[in-house]
């Protein structure tokens, strides 16, 4: 039994993922904090659902998706119902094996994933680490959770606020990026929807060739910017306006506010 606490936008996305991979309804439980979302869940998986305590008693894979704010207490309703010989797996941004491990009792094995959105399409990126009494058994278990919803490689947890910054966060800088093409395309007069059509197939066009090609983004890049052309025009731009030390900065900024939530 697999019990999904804290079932928003991430877990009820890993939900529906696992059930497209097979999972039976039957083998999944998910805690809510309010009633309406649990019967939605119910209604629209047809999952069980409890309270949390119960869940945790119940299941042999507990999988955290509260806000890293709401982690202390989460850990504080389950710790009596966990024992070592379960698995505790942590979306949650921030927070530390360490911080987990500290709040249930010794020796219960804890692996720490930062995952993505696009889990909703099956194209997650998902990085996950060890805590101090997780196995390679463990590790293999998260992986067979996470992999039909995504890739899914392996870091040391010193990485993980790193990790958060670039593929956690990394699908809303993508859509920043998007919004500010599909406004530059207004500016130019083109209708919204046009424009819209225009910039979200590039982005599927390059992220397709990134992925397939096996070609580095900069000769890519190059590829795209014509001697005296028009992408030299608008690169020039982008380089005048600082945006790779932005994205360089921001990211740092993402890096450091993760580094942050585990203090609350
Ligand atoms: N949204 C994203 O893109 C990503 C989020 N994450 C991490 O995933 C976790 C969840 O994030 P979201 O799904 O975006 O947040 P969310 O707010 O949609 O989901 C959290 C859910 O937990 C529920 N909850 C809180 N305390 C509870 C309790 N004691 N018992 C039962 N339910 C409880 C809330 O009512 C809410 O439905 C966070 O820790 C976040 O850092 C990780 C990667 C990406
Ligand atoms: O913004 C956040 O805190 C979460 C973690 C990674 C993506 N969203």
């Amino acid at each position: 039994m697999i019990a999904i606490l804290g079932a928003g936008k991430m877990g009820e996305a890993l939900l529906s993922g696992v059930l497209r991979a097979g999972l039976r309804p039957a083998e999944l439980t998910a805690t809510a904090r309010r009633e309406e979302r649990a019967a939605l869940l119910r209604e629209r998986y047809g999952v069980a659902t409890a309270s949390n305590a119960e869940a945790a008693a119940a299941a042999d894979t507990l999988i955290l998706a509260v806000k890293p704010q709401d982690m202390g207490a989460l850990l504080a309703e389950i710790t009596g119902h966990v024992s070592p010989d379960r698995l505790v797996v942590s979306m949650a941004a921030g927070i530390t094996a360490a911080f987990i491990e500290e709040r249930l009792p010794a020796g219960v094995p804890v692996v720490r994933v930062m995952s993505n959105t696009p889990v909703l399409v099956d194209e997650a990126m998902s990085v996950i680490s060890p805590g101090s009494h997780a196995t390679e058994e463990h590790l293999k278990l998260a992986e067979g959770l996470l992999s039909p919803v995504g890739k899914v490689t392996r870091i040391p947890e010193s990485l993980q606020d790193a990790a958060t910054a670039l593929s956690g966060s990394g699908p809303a800088y993508f859509y920043y990026l998007v919004e500010a093409m599909v406004d530059a395309g207004i500016l130019l007069g083109m209708p919204r929807a046009a424009a819209l059509e225009m910039v979200v197939q590039s982005a599927v066009g390059a992220a397709v060739m990134l992925r397939d090609s096996g070609e580095h983004p900069v000769l890519l890049r190059e590829a795209v910017t014509s001697p005296g052309g028009t992408t030299i025009a608008a690169i020039r731009e982008l380089e005048r306006h600082g945006v790779r030390a932005a994205v360089l900065e921001a990211i740092e900024a993402a890096r450091n506010r993760g580094r942050e939530l585990a203090g609350g």
